[in-house]
């Protein structure tokens, strides 16, 4: 049978999504209709950014106006990429981003505005990160400057989902407003990851990690994975570990006003991810050693939990006693990160 043009352009964009992240797109795809579409070419667009950020075969030169500029792409029709690295995992969704912008074009105006306006920020950020990176061979110096990358690449993403379901009327309007507890929703998940990817990251020349937490136990990031290092490899963990937890009670009291089923779902379902991968990763010196996951049997038990904000809240409990239980009196944030844990089990 024919297939509409329309449809075709929407049917390719729910392709790439489901080639960019399978278990999280099934998520994107339960969202109720009025949000759905916009959640998915936004989750391309970002896509497509972090597609090309994370691309080191592009000069700074060249890398640095297409990250500033890439907000205005979605206003160009027929426009592609196809300068990625041949080896780049999302290299195809540039050479057909014009299917993307098609699909972005049928949103409904308000919506367009807001990925418009996250996505220039966030380039703009990437742009300021890379340019400076080149430079700072460090990488990230300060607990502040962690908390402003990760702002850019991630908080930002929090800031404009809470935005867009507020204009789907499926949220209220003042979901949106506080953006603090959007921006934590994001800086947990990135903080999460940059944690579980220290080898594959370091690998790669790229250092999240804060200079202010590594310098207290070792000369340079990379030898928190010497021989000889275990103690202060396995107490520098623990410290950047409890920077993250400092962020679960804004994104225990941001679930909690989530009002839209779907959208709690999807919500909802990366923070128990995170919070596991966490409770994984303290006290295991295998993140030093390789690229540490969650099991995937663990992974479906927690997203079938997912439904409300009680059960949350005890996936949530559950992980912080399991860090409490590994916690070591000899680790100098022992009380430290006995209290993080505290705090969430006061929460709940
Ligand atoms: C960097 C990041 C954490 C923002 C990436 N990010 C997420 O991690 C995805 C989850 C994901 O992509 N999981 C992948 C795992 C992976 O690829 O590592 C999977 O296959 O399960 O979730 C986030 C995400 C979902 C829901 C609410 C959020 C609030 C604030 C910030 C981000 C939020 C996300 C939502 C959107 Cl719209 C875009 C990106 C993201």
């Amino acid at each position: 049978h024919v297939i509409p043009p329309e449809q075709k352009t929407k049917i390719r964009c729910y392709e790439f999504l489901n080639e960019t992240s399978r278990s999280f797109a099934s998520v994107i795809q339960e969202l109720d209709d009025g949000i759905r579409d916009a959640i998915c070419i936004f989750y391309l667009v970002l896509r497509g950014l972090d597609t090309i950020e994370d691309d080191m075969s592009i000069l700074i030169e060249k890398k640095e106006p297409l990250l500033r500029n890439f907000h205005k792409t979605l206003y160009k029709k027929g426009w592609t990429f196809d300068e990625s690295g041949p080896n780049e995992k999302d290299r195809q969704l540039l050479v057909e981003f014009n299917v993307v912008i098609e699909e972005f074009l049928r949103l409904e105006r308000q919506f367009q505005d807001v990925i418009v306006d996250i996505t220039n920020k966030m380039g703009n950020g990437m742009a300021d990160y890379a340019k400076d990176a080149a430079h700072n061979k460090y990488g990230v110096m300060t607990n502040k400057d962690f908390d402003l990358y990760c702002h850019y690449v991630a908080g930002l993403v929090g800031i404009g989902l809470s935005s867009l379901f507020s204009i789907s009327g499926l949220e209220k309007p003042e979901l949106a407003n506080d953006t603090e507890l959007s921006n934590s929703m994001g800086l947990f998940l990135q903080k999460t990851n940059i944690i579980r990817d220290y080898l594959d990251d370091l690998s790669g020349n790229r250092r999240f990690w804060p200079k202010e937490i590594w310098s207290i136990y070792v000369a340079d990031l990379a030898d928190l994975k010497k021989p000889g290092y275990e103690t202060k490899a396995i107490n520098c963990l623990s410290t950047i570990i409890l920077n993250a937890l400092q962020h679960i009670p804004d994104c225990l009291t941001y679930l909690n006003k989530i009002q839209n089923r779907s959208i709690f779902s999807f919500c909802a379902i990366p923070q128990v991810m995170a919070i596991a991968t966490l409770a994984l990763l303290f006290k295991n010196y295998n993140v030093y050693t390789s690229v540490v996951k969650i099991r995937k049997g663990e992974t479906v038990k927690l997203i079938l939990k997912c439904t409300d904000i009680y059960e949350v809240a005890n996936i949530f409990r559950y992980y912080t006693r399991v860090i409490i239980q590994k916690n070591d009196s000899k680790d100098p944030n022992f009380m430290k990160i006995s209290m993080a844990c505290g705090k969430v089990e006061q929460w709940c």
